[in-house]
């Protein structure tokens, strides 16, 4: 039994009879599993808050590690050369954009980069087949002509996480996993590449269970086994000490791995909220050069071409600006991060926008040359601990009153956004997304908790967040005429995601139910 609790504008193209029972049958078969995992996940982590485990390489998956025979299956069609992805929510005009700017894919992202209103979801769903049937052809209220070009990017759709629900598609009297319903959708009207990016995995425990909804899709929807091909973001802590783990279980589907580096950094301060040795410095200063973080990239290079797989890097936020000097910063920024990624062996990166496309290309252009990617670049050299994982002080100490004020300023207007519809949005010139938000609340909270100092000598406290909180406000209320009931609510939003005890696991999932899905 399903029911469709939402109306939008041609979503019957999208629900077809058969499209329905295909998606009942996924719910039916793995929405179990997939409570069973996040139960595991809450267990895990409360022992990890008390000290009753601690992170490290599983002893009971070592023979995975060591033995050298196995590979991932060669690289599908479309996705041999991946030295530009340009990610981005599957909004109308930007998956023109997109598909047009001469990266080699497109992540047509339903995760941090979209806030799930259900007109987002059934849109985004509807372009990525209009596209894909050349009905991607309009003119804007602007006047500007928007139509798909000769050699489009190929498409990645990345599914909502594990954790997240999707209240307007109700199977059993429940409301279906997220994951489920973006990734059901986009296979069942797009079958000859279905190709993912997985977000937000914790463990291969978590792969192995997309690994059997991607067999299963395949053998009802008649697919060849192995067609579907998955890019696992590796953006938990977590997950770093699974990387193996992950590509084994997914073998015959994987992509690769990505370094997913927003969602890595909330995943630490979450993990490790408690643990005064794991407070970090301000977001700006948490950059990929500091210890902990290239220890995870370095071993995520090593793994995937140790496995035969893909390893892709991840997003600068830098993004263009229309003050020059702003804008010549920010291209530099990413030439230097790209820079690394590509020394380091990956074999292709992230830009989030249009203009930057040409930065990334021509490193890896440089890196890479004729070859497709640099897959047989063996990192023999590395050789990263759990030690270099863990070693959080590498980032340094060091929190400012503009740190502190940074983040409450970007968690207001970000979440001021994702509640009128928007998932990534500019603000001060770097992009900002479900990710990035995360962050800047989980910080605050985290500073609280353990009262850190700042650089000038005064503690963090309650008075001082809620000082700084009053002028963010009132600066934000007044880029808005009238009274602006989004920003009130993300006003509550912030008290409860980083005010409170506790430390809620997603401000996603809250602020769908509260306010998204009512
Ligand atoms: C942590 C992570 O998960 S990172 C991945 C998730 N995040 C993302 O994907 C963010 C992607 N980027 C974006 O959404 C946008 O670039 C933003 C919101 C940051 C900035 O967008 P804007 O303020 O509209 O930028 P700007 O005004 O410079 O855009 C100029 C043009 O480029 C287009 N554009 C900008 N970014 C993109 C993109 N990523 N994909 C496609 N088109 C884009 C705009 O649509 C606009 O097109 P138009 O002239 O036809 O109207
Ligand atoms: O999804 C990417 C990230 O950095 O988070
Ligand atoms: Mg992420």
């Amino acid at each position: 039994m399903i029911e469709i609790r939402g109306s939008e504008n041609r979503q019957d193209e999208l629900f077809t009879p058969d499209a329905l029972a295909f998606l009942v049958e996924l719910d039916r078969r793995f929405a179990g599993a997939r409570v069973d995992l996040l139960e595991r996940r809450r267990r895990r982590r409360t022992r990890l808050a008390r000290g009753a485990e601690r992170l490290g390489f599983l002893p009971e998956t070592a023979a995975i590690r060591d033995d050298p025979t196995w590979r991932v299956a060669a690289p599908a069609p479309g996705l041999v050369d991946r030295r530009v992805e340009i990610t981005g929510p599957p909004q109308r005009t930007m998956t023109v954009n997109a598909l047009n700017s001469g990266a080699k894919v497109w992540l047509a992202d339903f995760e941090d980069a979209t806030s799930p209103t259900w007109e987002n979801i059934v849109g985004g769903q509807l372009n990525l087949i209009d596209a894909r049937e050349g009905r991607l052809d309009f003119v804007s209220g602007a006047g500007k002509r928007y139509r798909v070009g000769d050699d489009p990017a190929t498409v990645v759709v990345r599914p909502r996480g594990w954790h997240l629900v999707e209240k307007h598609v109700v199977v059993d009297g429940h409301p279906m996993p997220a994951a489920l319903v973006d990734f059901g959708l986009y296979i069942f009207h797009n079958r000859e590449t279905p190709y993912f990016y997985l977000p937000k995995l914790e463990n291969h425990r978590e792969a192995r269970l997309w690994n059997d909804v991607f067999c299963h899709a395949q053998h009802l929807l008649g697919i060849p086994y192995g067609t579907i091909r998955a890019t696992v973001l590796i953006e938990t802590i977590t997950a770093a000490f699974e990387m193996e783990e992950i590509l084994y279980e997914l073998r015959d589907h994987s992509g690769g791995l990505n370094a997913g580096r927003w969602d890595y950094i909330f995943s630490v301060i979450k993990t490790f909220g408690a643990d005064p040795d794991a407070v970090l410095p301000d977001r700006a200063k948490v950059r990929m050069t500091v210890p902990f973080m290239r220890a995870y990239t370095e071993l995520l290079v090593k793994t995937c071409h140790k496995r035969g797989a893909h390893a892709i890097g991840g997003m600068a936020a830098f993004i263009p600006s229309r003050d020059t000097a702003a804008n010549e910063r920010a291209f530099a920024h990413v030439r230097v991060d790209k820079e690394r990624e590509a020394s380091a062996g990956f074999d292709g990166s992230w830009v989030a926008h249009p203009a930057l496309v040409p930065v990334c290309r021509d490193v890896f252009d440089r890196h890479v040359g004729e070859n497709p990617h640099q897959i047989g670049r063996q990192r023999f050299d590395v050789d990263v601990t759990a030690e270099d994982l863990l070693d959080f002080a590498s980032a340094g100490t060091e929190v400012t009153e503009t740190g502190v004020r940074n983040n409450i300023a970007v968690a207001l207007r970000y979440l001021r956004a994702w509640l009128g519809g928007t998932g990534a949005v500019a603000i001060y010139d770097l992009m900002e997304d479900a990710a990035t938000a995360e962050i800047a609340r989980c910080q605050i909270w985290q500073w609280l908790r353990h009262g850190t100092r700042l650089t000038d000598g005064r503690t963090i406290d309650h008075e001082l967040v809620a000082k700084l909180l009053d002028e963010e406000y009132t600066a934000a209320d007044a880029e808005t005429e009238g009274r602006d009931e989004n920003l009130a609510r993300a006003g509550n939003l912030f008290n409860r995601m980083a005010l409170q005890p506790d430390l809620p696991e997603f401000f996603t999932t809250r602020a769908y139910a509260t306010y998204l899905a009512r």
